[in-house]
């Protein structure tokens, strides 16, 4: 039997720590704002697209390979929008990237809904709880300026 220690924030040297990525895509002033369609519990709540770093990926790889699977879309990465955010899950961080479109135009091809938000239009979507530091981040930077 032995205490636990808590785990590090960023996660370094414990790979252990499940690392969810999501991406802030913003263009002319809008940010993309995705509707959950599953499991139930999160339907009709909104995120940012992404998901899972999957073993031996990259944050970035990780970000790139989701939005092209739930958007059809090849987006850049870009800079950290906010710090890591714990999520209910032991063990979870949500790190959200800003990141731009390259090439296509956004489809739901796993979300119920997609929408793109100014920055006066933020609230009008009900955001996953975890998401609201990086809501107001948003708001406060200069990506939607
Ligand atoms: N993608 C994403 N997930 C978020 C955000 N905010 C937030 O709390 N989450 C939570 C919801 C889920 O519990 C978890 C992401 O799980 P997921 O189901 O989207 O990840 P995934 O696509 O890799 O999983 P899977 O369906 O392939 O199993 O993170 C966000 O803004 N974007």
């Amino acid at each position: 039997m032995h205490a636990e220690s808590p785990s590090p924030p960023d996660g370094r040297g414990n790979a252990a720590i499940r690392v969810i990525v999501g991406a802030a895509i913003v263009a002319e002033r809008k940010v993309l704002a995705c509707a959950r369609s599953h499991p139930p519990e999160l339907a009709g709540m909104w995120e940012f697209p992404g998901g899972k770093v999957e073993p031996g990926e990259s944050e970035t790889g990780a970000l790139v390979r989701e939005c092209q699977e739930e958007l059809g879309v090849r987006i850049a990465v870009g800079d950290r929008i906010g710090d890591d955010i714990p999520l209910g899950h032991r063990r979870t961080v949500l790190k959200i990237f800003a990141a731009r479109l390259v090439d296509g135009q956004p489809q739901p091809l796993e979300h119920a809904a997609l929408r793109w938000l100014d920055r006066d239009e933020l609230d009008e979507v009900p955001w996953l709880p975890a998401d609201a530091p990086i809501v107001a981040a948003l708001r406060a930077g200069p990506w939607l300026s």
